[in-house]
Protein backbone atom coordinates (compact mmCIF):
# COMPACT_ATOMS: atom_id res chain seq x y z
CA UNK A 1 0.00 0.00 0.00
CA UNK A 2 2.78 2.28 0.93
CA UNK A 3 6.16 1.71 0.58
CA UNK A 4 9.03 4.70 2.18
CA UNK A 5 13.03 3.60 0.62
CA UNK A 6 15.79 4.59 2.30
CA UNK A 7 14.09 8.77 2.43
CA UNK A 8 16.34 11.20 3.43
CA UNK A 9 15.18 14.98 4.28
CA UNK A 10 15.83 17.71 6.83
CA UNK A 11 15.37 21.84 6.78
CA UNK A 12 17.68 23.99 5.30
CA UNK A 13 20.45 21.73 5.23
CA UNK A 14 20.08 20.39 8.32
CA UNK A 15 19.57 16.35 8.16
CA UNK A 16 16.65 15.02 10.13
CA UNK A 17 15.62 11.75 8.25
CA UNK A 18 19.10 10.15 7.57
CA UNK A 19 17.46 6.98 5.77
CA UNK A 20 13.98 5.70 6.29
CA UNK A 21 12.88 2.47 4.82
CA UNK A 22 9.12 1.00 5.71
CA UNK A 23 6.25 -0.65 4.73
CA UNK A 24 2.78 -0.18 5.36
CA UNK A 25 -0.12 -2.54 4.10
CA UNK A 26 -3.89 -2.47 3.45
CA UNK A 27 -5.38 -2.56 7.10
CA UNK A 28 -2.30 -2.39 8.77
CA UNK A 29 -1.73 0.14 11.89
CA UNK A 30 2.13 0.86 12.06
CA UNK A 31 2.81 2.86 15.03
CA UNK A 32 6.21 5.37 15.46
CA UNK A 33 7.83 5.44 18.47
CA UNK A 34 10.88 7.88 19.35
CA UNK A 35 11.85 10.50 21.97
CA UNK A 36 10.91 13.94 20.72
CA UNK A 37 13.01 15.85 17.94
CA UNK A 38 13.87 12.37 16.60
CA UNK A 39 12.33 12.92 12.76
CA UNK A 40 8.92 11.36 13.32
CA UNK A 41 6.71 14.85 12.35
CA UNK A 42 10.11 15.09 9.75
CA UNK A 43 8.93 11.87 8.26
CA UNK A 44 5.29 12.24 7.75
CA UNK A 45 5.61 15.69 6.32
CA UNK A 46 8.08 14.26 3.56
CA UNK A 47 6.05 11.11 3.21
CA UNK A 48 3.23 13.93 2.81
CA UNK A 49 5.00 16.05 0.31
CA UNK A 50 4.88 19.08 2.38
CA UNK A 51 8.41 18.55 2.67
CA UNK A 52 10.90 18.12 0.14
CA UNK A 53 12.62 14.82 0.19
CA UNK A 54 16.60 14.88 -0.88
CA UNK A 55 16.51 11.61 -1.48
CA UNK A 56 14.90 8.16 -1.23
CA UNK A 57 11.11 7.18 -2.44
CA UNK A 58 7.60 7.12 -1.63
CA UNK A 59 5.45 4.83 -3.79
CA UNK A 60 1.55 4.00 -3.04
CA UNK A 61 0.14 1.07 -4.65
CA UNK A 62 3.41 1.05 -6.66
CA UNK A 63 3.09 4.47 -7.61
CA UNK A 64 6.10 6.73 -7.23
CA UNK A 65 4.68 9.81 -5.86
CA UNK A 66 7.88 11.57 -5.77
CA UNK A 67 7.31 14.65 -7.80
CA UNK A 68 3.85 15.04 -6.46
CA UNK A 69 2.77 18.34 -4.17
CA UNK A 70 0.57 17.31 -1.39
CA UNK A 71 -3.16 17.98 -2.88
CA UNK A 72 -1.73 15.47 -5.54
CA UNK A 73 -0.68 12.79 -2.85
CA UNK A 74 -4.05 13.50 -1.48
CA UNK A 75 -5.68 12.89 -4.41
CA UNK A 76 -3.77 9.49 -4.68
CA UNK A 77 -5.75 8.25 -1.55
CA UNK A 78 -3.32 9.55 1.48
CA UNK A 79 -5.00 12.04 3.98
CA UNK A 80 -2.90 13.18 6.92
CA UNK A 81 -3.82 14.80 10.24
CA UNK A 82 -1.02 17.09 11.33
CA UNK A 83 0.00 17.96 15.12
CA UNK A 84 -1.99 20.79 15.81
CA UNK A 85 -5.22 19.79 13.56
CA UNK A 86 -4.54 22.56 11.17
CA UNK A 87 -8.11 23.47 11.26
CA UNK A 88 -10.03 26.94 9.98
CA UNK A 89 -10.86 28.43 13.47
CA UNK A 90 -13.01 30.55 12.19
CA UNK A 91 -15.21 28.49 10.36
CA UNK A 92 -18.46 25.98 11.20
CA UNK A 93 -17.62 22.23 12.47
CA UNK A 94 -19.83 21.59 8.95
CA UNK A 95 -17.74 23.92 7.01
CA UNK A 96 -14.43 22.53 8.05
CA UNK A 97 -15.79 18.85 6.98
CA UNK A 98 -16.88 20.67 3.63
CA UNK A 99 -13.07 21.48 3.20
CA UNK A 100 -12.45 18.54 3.88
CA UNK A 101 -14.46 17.50 0.69
CA UNK A 102 -11.89 19.66 -1.99
CA UNK A 103 -10.99 16.40 -4.04
CA UNK A 104 -14.15 15.79 -4.69
CA UNK A 105 -16.98 18.20 -3.79
CA UNK A 106 -19.59 15.50 -5.39
CA UNK A 107 -19.09 13.47 -2.23
CA UNK A 108 -19.82 16.00 -0.01
CA UNK A 109 -23.55 14.79 1.33
CA UNK A 110 -22.23 11.07 1.59
CA UNK A 111 -18.96 12.16 3.57
CA UNK A 112 -21.33 14.47 5.98
CA UNK A 113 -23.73 11.71 6.52
CA UNK A 114 -20.71 9.35 7.15
CA UNK A 115 -19.18 11.97 9.64
CA UNK A 116 -22.32 11.91 11.30
CA UNK A 117 -22.55 8.28 11.70
CA UNK A 118 -18.76 7.55 12.75
CA UNK A 119 -18.61 10.64 15.10
CA UNK A 120 -21.85 11.19 17.32
CA UNK A 121 -19.98 13.48 19.05
CA UNK A 122 -19.75 16.24 16.63
CA UNK A 123 -22.96 15.74 14.96
CA UNK A 124 -24.64 18.43 17.61
CA UNK A 125 -21.77 20.86 16.95
CA UNK A 126 -22.49 21.10 13.07
CA UNK A 127 -22.91 24.43 13.18
CA UNK A 128 -20.53 25.51 16.43
CA UNK A 129 -16.96 28.02 15.17
CA UNK A 130 -14.25 25.44 15.44
CA UNK A 131 -12.41 27.83 17.58
CA UNK A 132 -15.27 27.56 20.00
CA UNK A 133 -14.66 23.09 20.34
CA UNK A 134 -12.35 21.72 23.36
CA UNK A 135 -9.11 20.30 22.23
CA UNK A 136 -10.56 16.71 22.13
CA UNK A 137 -13.64 17.91 19.84
CA UNK A 138 -11.02 19.49 17.35
CA UNK A 139 -8.83 16.50 17.42
CA UNK A 140 -11.55 14.81 16.04
CA UNK A 141 -13.31 17.46 13.80
CA UNK A 142 -9.78 17.03 12.52
CA UNK A 143 -9.90 13.45 11.97
CA UNK A 144 -13.36 13.75 10.92
CA UNK A 145 -12.25 16.31 8.00
CA UNK A 146 -9.06 14.10 6.95
CA UNK A 147 -11.61 11.24 6.64
CA UNK A 148 -14.40 13.12 4.10
CA UNK A 149 -11.20 12.96 1.35
CA UNK A 150 -12.14 9.18 1.28
CA UNK A 151 -8.06 8.13 2.09
CA UNK A 152 -6.95 4.46 2.30
CA UNK A 153 -3.92 5.53 3.77
CA UNK A 154 -3.67 8.16 6.92
CA UNK A 155 -0.69 9.76 8.38
CA UNK A 156 -1.82 10.88 12.19
CA UNK A 157 0.36 12.87 14.39
CA UNK A 158 -0.13 12.66 17.96
CA UNK A 159 -3.49 12.39 17.97
CA UNK A 160 -4.36 11.97 21.91
CA UNK A 161 -2.07 14.73 22.44
CA UNK A 162 -3.32 16.65 25.39
CA UNK A 163 -7.27 15.37 24.67
CA UNK A 164 -9.10 13.15 27.51
CA UNK A 165 -9.75 9.43 27.99
CA UNK A 166 -12.80 9.30 26.84
CA UNK A 167 -12.15 10.96 23.25
CA UNK A 168 -9.43 9.10 22.90
CA UNK A 169 -11.37 5.91 23.43
CA UNK A 170 -13.82 7.42 20.88
CA UNK A 171 -10.78 7.70 18.20
CA UNK A 172 -9.87 4.39 19.03
CA UNK A 173 -13.21 2.79 17.68
CA UNK A 174 -13.45 4.87 14.95
CA UNK A 175 -9.99 3.80 13.45
CA UNK A 176 -10.45 0.19 14.12
CA UNK A 177 -14.25 0.21 12.18
CA UNK A 178 -12.15 2.22 9.50
CA UNK A 179 -9.28 -0.76 9.14
CA UNK A 180 -12.14 -3.64 9.61
CA UNK A 181 -14.66 -2.16 7.48
CA UNK A 182 -12.41 -0.58 4.69
CA UNK A 183 -8.99 -1.91 4.85
CA UNK A 184 -7.83 1.67 6.18
CA UNK A 185 -3.78 1.66 6.90
CA UNK A 186 -2.79 4.00 9.44
CA UNK A 187 0.55 5.21 10.18
CA UNK A 188 0.39 6.74 13.88
CA UNK A 189 2.94 8.53 15.45
CA UNK A 190 2.05 8.76 18.84
CA UNK A 191 3.89 9.05 22.37
CA UNK A 192 1.47 7.57 24.48
CA UNK A 193 2.22 3.94 24.32
CA UNK A 194 -0.65 2.16 25.95
CA UNK A 195 -2.88 3.77 22.93
CA UNK A 196 -0.31 2.64 20.30
CA UNK A 197 -1.03 -0.21 22.31
CA UNK A 198 -4.48 -0.65 21.67
CA UNK A 199 -4.18 -0.34 17.89
CA UNK A 200 -0.92 -1.65 16.75
CA UNK A 201 0.40 -4.47 14.75
CA UNK A 202 3.64 -3.21 14.82
CA UNK A 203 5.57 -0.10 16.37
CA UNK A 204 8.63 0.53 14.61
CA UNK A 205 11.34 2.52 17.23
CA UNK A 206 12.66 6.02 15.55
CA UNK A 207 15.97 7.37 17.12
CA UNK A 208 17.92 10.38 14.71
CA UNK A 209 16.04 10.15 11.51
CA UNK A 210 16.35 6.35 11.18
CA UNK A 211 14.21 3.63 12.39
CA UNK A 212 16.36 1.21 14.44
CA UNK A 213 14.01 -1.74 15.25
CA UNK A 214 10.61 -3.00 15.86
CA UNK A 215 8.65 -4.20 18.54
CA UNK A 216 5.53 -6.24 18.41
CA UNK A 217 2.63 -4.95 20.42
CA UNK A 218 1.49 -8.84 21.24
CA UNK A 219 4.52 -10.02 22.33
CA UNK A 220 5.39 -10.69 26.61
CA UNK A 221 6.77 -7.36 27.59
CA UNK A 222 6.67 -5.61 24.79
CA UNK A 223 5.33 -2.13 26.73
CA UNK A 224 8.23 -2.26 29.40
CA UNK A 225 10.55 -2.97 25.89
CA UNK A 226 9.07 0.26 24.46
CA UNK A 227 9.18 2.37 27.98
CA UNK A 228 12.53 1.92 27.85
CA UNK A 229 13.67 2.96 24.28
CA UNK A 230 11.75 6.25 25.29
CA UNK A 231 12.99 6.35 28.96
CA UNK A 232 10.24 5.61 30.49
CA UNK A 233 10.78 4.00 34.22
CA UNK A 234 9.18 0.22 33.07
N1 LIG B 1 10.41 23.83 10.55
C1 LIG B 1 11.57 23.42 11.05
N2 LIG B 1 12.72 24.09 10.78
C2 LIG B 1 13.91 23.68 11.26
N3 LIG B 1 14.06 22.57 12.04
C3 LIG B 1 12.95 21.87 12.35
C4 LIG B 1 11.66 22.26 11.88
N4 LIG B 1 10.75 21.35 12.36
C5 LIG B 1 11.46 20.46 13.08
N5 LIG B 1 12.78 20.77 13.09
C6 LIG B 1 13.84 20.01 13.75
O1 LIG B 1 13.88 18.72 13.18
C7 LIG B 1 14.14 17.74 14.19
C8 LIG B 1 13.04 16.68 14.16
O2 LIG B 1 11.81 17.30 14.51
P1 LIG B 1 10.44 16.51 14.46
O3 LIG B 1 9.35 17.48 14.76
O4 LIG B 1 10.34 15.76 13.18
O5 LIG B 1 10.61 15.47 15.66
P2 LIG B 1 9.56 14.51 16.35
O6 LIG B 1 10.22 13.19 16.46
O7 LIG B 1 8.26 14.56 15.63
O8 LIG B 1 9.44 15.15 17.78
P3 LIG B 1 8.17 15.59 18.66
O9 LIG B 1 7.71 14.35 19.32
O10 LIG B 1 8.77 16.57 19.62
O11 LIG B 1 7.16 16.21 17.74
C9 LIG B 1 14.25 18.48 15.49
O12 LIG B 1 15.59 18.70 15.76
C10 LIG B 1 13.53 19.79 15.22
O13 LIG B 1 14.07 20.83 16.01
Amino acid sequence: MLEIRDLKSGYARVPVLNGVTLSLGQGECLGLLGRNGMGKTTLLRAIMGGLPAWSGQVQKAGQPLDRLPPQARARCGIGYVPQGKQLFLQLSVEENLRMGCVKDFGRTRAALAETRALFPRLERLFERQAGMLSGGEQQLLALARCLCGAPDVILLDEPTEGIQPSICDEILDVLHHLRRERGLAILLVEQDIDFLWQICDRVLTVNKGRIVGGIEPAAAGSIEQAKTFIGIEG
